[in-house]
């Protein structure tokens, strides 16, 4: 007997769809109670057998079973950085949105929205309805947080107040600075913890708020209690670490130091140098049972931190927020390389004037961002050795300055030669003006909410009694946010973004019982049975 299913009907404050249409599912082997819904969906893979040049395919079928919690829980989300330019537009973005605030610029008013947000502002293919294609919202194929409902709050070593931070991050029009005034300028950010040798010197001019003592252990108690109090105020069911504070050096990964979750911990008893700040946070995280999410580029998920957010179930993503020009990169190279056409080099040179800027302009912060840059071409050139036959990739260089006179509009300027037909060359040059928070904010919002939806959901093998179980503890179906994905152990990094983003739409249309989106559209050239 096929059940249909909308779950709007369970949450009568969850608007389902914003308000266009009701998404029901009229499935047989959907189940659901008032607390979650039970899908089966087979997962038809290829065994692949690889020796020397031949290859053999074996089609194999998985039935899996998913179960999703429905109600979305009362999430908090922590900010590192909550003073930053990313910080003070998140902020501001939410209550703008939940206030439904809107401003003049000079191109007439301006509405607030969530733009940028895959979970706000994208839909999802499910079929032919006969005259025409139909596309859901993201949001509603499953329940999910609004990002109207996450109490923010957070941590900086600077203690301007969230108006101040606003007006000098030069991000809003004044327009909205001074309607978002009377709601900003009571938050103060929560002391932090500050090691210099981390960041770039000239940052120590913002260090006006950081917590005393040099003991990494009373610092870690500290930020843990920071965590238990927010969570306990709130009343929050699910809290979300989330740093989107300077770029740290990278720090050294070594055993002894913090190969394993025992050996973390006791680095930080050991008060040792080379536990980062951001390794404090997300080791505080993780045992507060929050989970934690680096937005930035520096190695912070070193082993022994991931083990322990194993050890305690907790959710870990990163690294470095995917906004602007590597974004674009990771759509433009599968597309070239999809096309048959061979990136030969690839300059990614871009200008920025923001605090970011000036933190990136010393040596070891820039080198922890030039990693994250330069590995998103590796997986689209690994999958073509027609194209890259010896494996040599592209000439990649990544070049960033600090301009202070661009501000948060950063400049990004690319240039694209591949190697195309009978010896030619085509070189695309591409100027594209990021604005930086006004791109990244977005992604914040995503990344929490669709960690609060992982929180949600379990599988289990079909046709078993097994348990079910959660999903790894290094969320990588967030690597669609994030420039450089870790990934667990042993498993692939994919960068493709329209790959990513039919992994993470997929995966939700199966646990909603859905089938997924195969873009074969047989219908059109058979006839179904
Ligand atoms: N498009 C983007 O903006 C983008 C994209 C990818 C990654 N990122 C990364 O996001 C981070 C933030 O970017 P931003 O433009 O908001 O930078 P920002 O400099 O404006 O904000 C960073 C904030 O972190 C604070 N801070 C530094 N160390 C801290 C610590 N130990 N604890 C708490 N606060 C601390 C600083 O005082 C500052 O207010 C940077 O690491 C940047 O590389 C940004
Ligand atoms: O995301 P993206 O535009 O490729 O990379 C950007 C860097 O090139 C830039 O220096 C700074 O704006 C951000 O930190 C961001 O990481």
């Amino acid at each position: 007997m096929s059940s249909l299913f909308n779950w709007s009907s369970l949450f009568s404050n969850t608007p389902i769809t914003n308000g266009t249409r009701q998404l029901s599912v009229n499935s047989s082997t959907l189940k659901n109670d008032s607390q979650s819904l039970i899908s089966e969906f087979e997962y038809r893979r290829n065994e692949i057998q690889t020796s020397g040049s031949s290859i053999t395919v074996t089609p194999k079928k998985h039935n899996y079973r998913f179960k999703t919690t429905l109600k979305p829980k009362k999430t908090g989300l922590l900010l590192v950085g909550l003073g930053g330019n990313n910080g003070s537009t998140v902020i501001g973005a939410t209550i703008a949105n939940r206030n439904k605030l809107s401003w003049e610029t000079r191109n007439g008013t301006q509405k607030a929205n969530y733009f940028g947000s895959v979970t706000q502002s994208t839909t999802v293919h499910l079929g032919w309805d006969g005259s025409r294609q139909i596309y859901t919202p993201f949001n509603s194929i499953l329940p999910m947080v609004s990002p109207n409902d996450l109490i923010i709050d957070g941590w900086d070593i600077n203690n301007a107040n969230l108006y101040e931070a606003m007006k000098r991050a030069h991000v809003f029009e004044p327009d909205l600075i001074e309607q978002l005034k009377p709601h900003m300028e009571t938050t103060v950010p929560k002391p932090s913890i500050y090691y210099p040798d981390f960041i770039a010197s000239n940052q120590g001019s913002r260090a006006n708020n950081v917590i005393h003592g040099n003991c990494k252990k009373e610092h870690l108690e500290k930020i843990r209690a920071d965590i238990r109090e927010f969570k306990e105020k709130h009343g929050l069911e699910c809290v979300v670490v989330l740093w989107t504070a300077n770029t740290e050096r990278y720090t050294t990964v070594e055993a002894g130091l913090n190969m394993t979750a025992e050996e973390i911990l006791t680095s930080i008893d050991q008060n040792k140098d080379e536990i980062s700040p951001s390794n404090i946070f997300a080791v505080a995280s993780i045992l507060e049972g929050a989970h934690y999410i680096n937005g930035s580029p520096q190695n912070t998920l070193v082993p022994g931190i991931i083990e322990l957010a194993q050890k305690h179930q907790i959710f870990i993503g990163g690294d470095d927020f995917k906004s602007g020009q590597t974004k674009l990169k990771s759509a433009l190279v599968d597309f070239l390389v999809t096309s048959g056409l061979k990136p030969e080099s690839i300059v990614s040179y871009n200008h920025l004037g923001n605090n970011d800027g000036k933190n990136l302009s010393e040596a070891r912060q820039f080198r922890s961002k030039e990693i994250s840059k330069s590995s998103v071409v590796d997986d689209m050139v690994a999958a073509n050795t027609i194209l890259f036959e010896d494996g040599k990739k592209p000439d990649h260089c990544i070049v960033i300055k600090y301009v202070p006179f661009v501000g948060d509009s950063k400049r990004a300027m690319d240039e694209y030669i591949c190697s195309i037909f009978m010896g030619g060359h085509q070189t695309l040059a591409i100027h594209n003006t990021c604005e930086d928070s006004l791109l990244a904010a977005p992604l914040i919002f995503d990344l929490t909410i669709i960690t609060e939806l992982c929180s949600r959901i379990q599988y289990a093998s079909a046709g078993t009694d097994n348990d079910f179980m959660a999903f790894h503890s290094v969320l990588s179906l967030l690597s669609l946010l994030l420039k450089a994905p870790v990934v667990p152990n042993g498993t692939p990094v994919g960068n493709a973004f329209m790959r990513q983003f039919g992994a993470l739409t997929k995966l939700l249309t199966a646990c909603a019982g859905i089938a997924a989106d195969t873009d074969l559209q047989l219908e059109f050239f058979t006839k179904l049975q």
